[in-house]
């Protein structure tokens, strides 16, 4: 094998899984089909096929680092299992040339009853390795994990993070020509999965092939090469991580009656208006799976976000602005009120959050019953390529408090705004690479306000040169 050929090698991959309504009817087609053969039958079924993958292939050499992103269900798991070997294709097959770590799911290459180090012999064992060689490792890879005394407890009595933590040592310093890892840094903590990706670098530059799933778009993007989009067990896209994502965000909207903003069609949907115009209130939607909180003082109609040119989108470019426009429609009557939307990232962290407390001083009175109010914000994404989804909140305040807000320490301000509705997954949307310019315009979850200044400083016998660049 020369060391340009692949080390995993999908052809044609098909799973086809077996769904049965009840479990006698497993029973029945053990028992019967084989029974009508004999009788020379039609042979009865008693299940309904599910294909959770059809039609997939692709090619991974050494040193490469390939993405596996796609919704819930849609096949990932099962595909890493097949390349891994502990699961069987319906078609085609799945090859592969080397020695293979996979972490794919939790503790399963574990006996709970056994201490975590007779766990690293057990799981070395089972992947090739001697006594003597897991000897020669054993430090390293209890370095790696660094979980104390537990080494000698049963494994039962571990956190799932100190579980993953002796997993991922383990299959870390196998030598392992492929590394398969299903989401499973994610239990761990950051130091930890810091400290994995470093490892999976260095693993990688020494030759190995890596294959991950993984919901976290910036790991795609910061450390895969390539990437395929799985959807309904389908293989929709192979190639550059940051098409990928473009692609995984547009799976079940194209369809919809959103469009894709600044990276759709030309031709602007009908629904656009002009940029900063108050789209007509039928063009706000209120999606099913919202999560309303509201004490009955007011209803959520819907919202809609638009791009800059006035187009329904939600796949944005690091950086483009978003138009939110959200409704409430007041069934009492409340003091002044206040809209605001809260940014929230797929862990579940608020990146970013602001209200028109924050942002605006005009006049402002109580508003009365059967009052509809809009609201229109505008926010900067500034945020790291991902997907998100917005909090939409109405709160009301009385006038006093509005004529001090820049005086009343914050606690008061908090105490004397009463929260009148909260809405979390009124919308979601993504976030991608910008394609012109820099692509990745910051690290990490947002991008702050700031500069940088440098200065080159080279003392020499004629005199002091110096170089200011900011
Ligand atoms: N043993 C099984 N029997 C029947 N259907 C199954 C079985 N295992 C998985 N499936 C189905 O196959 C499809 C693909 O499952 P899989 O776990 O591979 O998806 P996934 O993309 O990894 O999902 P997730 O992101 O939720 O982990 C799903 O619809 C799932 O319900």
């Amino acid at each position: 094998m020369s060391s340009d050929d692949p080390v995993v090698d999908v052809r044609d991959l098909g799973k086809r899984y077996e769904i049965y309504s009840a479990p006698r009817d497993r029973l029945k087609q053990m028992l019967l089909p084989p029974l009508a053969r004999a009788l020379s039958r039609p042979e009865p079924r008693y299940f309904r096929e599910f294909w959770a993958l059809r039609d997939i292939s692709f090619q991974v050499r050494r040193g490469e680092t390939l993405a596996i992103i796609g919704r819930n269900g849609s096949g990932k798991s099962t595909l890493l299992q097949i390349i891994a070997g502990t699961m069987a294709p319906t078609t085609g097959d799945a090859r592969t040339h080397g020695r293979i770590a996979a972490l794919l799911e939790l503790g399963s290459g574990f006996n709970p009853e056994f201490t975590g180090r007779e766990n690293v012999y057990l799981n070395c064992a089972i992947l090739g390795l001697t006594r003597e060689q897991v000897d020669a490792r054993l430090d390293e890879i209890l370095a790696f994990a660094d979980i104390g005394a537990f080494v000698d407890q049963p494994v039962k009595t571990y956190s799932s993070g100190m579980m993953v933590r002796l997993a991922f040592a383990v299959q870390a310093h196998i030598a392992a020509d492929i590394v398969i890892i299903d989401e499973a840094l994610a239990v761990g903590d950051v130091f930890f999965a810091q400290k994995c990706f470093a490892r999976l670098r260095t693993l990688v530059d020494s030759g190995a092939a890596v294959i991950f799933v993984t919901h976290d778009m910036s790991t795609v993007t910061q450390f895969c090469r390539s990437a395929i989009v799985l959807h309904e067990g389908r293989q929709l896209f192979q190639g550059d991580p940051v098409a990928a994502i473009r692609r995984y965000m547009l799976i079940g909207r194209e369809e919809s009656s959103f469009s894709r903003g600044s990276s759709g069609p030309a031709d602007e949907p009908p629904e656009a208006t002009v940029a900063g115009d108050w789209p007509p209130p039928d063009a706000l939607v209120r999606a099913p799976e919202v999560d309303v909180v509201e004490g009955g003082r007011a209803e959520f109609l819907g919202c809609t976000v638009r791009d800059a040119l006035g187009r329904p989108a939600n796949l944005f470019e690091m950086g483009d602005i978003a138009e939110f426009f959200y409704d409430f429609l007041v069934k009492d009557d409340i003091g002044i009120p206040v809209g605001g939307i809260s940014i929230v990232n797929d862990k579940n962290i608020i990146v970013h959050g602001k209200n028109s407390l924050q942002v605006e001083r005009g006049p402002r009175g109580p508003v009365g019953a059967g009052t509809r109010l809009r609201f229109r914000q505008r926010i900067a994404l500034r945020l790291t390529p991902g997907e998100y989804t917005a909090v939409i909140g109405l709160a009301a305040t009385d006038a006093t408090t509005y004529a001090n807000i820049d005086v009343l320490p914050h606690d008061d301000l908090t105490a004397r705004t009463e929260r009148i509705s909260s809405v979390g997954r009124a919308c979601t949307f993504g976030v991608v690479l910008r394609r012109k310019g820099v692509a990745l315009t910051h690290h990490g979850l947002c991008d702050l306000d700031g500069d940088i200044a440098m200065k080159a400083h080279r003392p020499d016998p004629g005199g002091e040169r110096t170089h200011d660049r900011g």
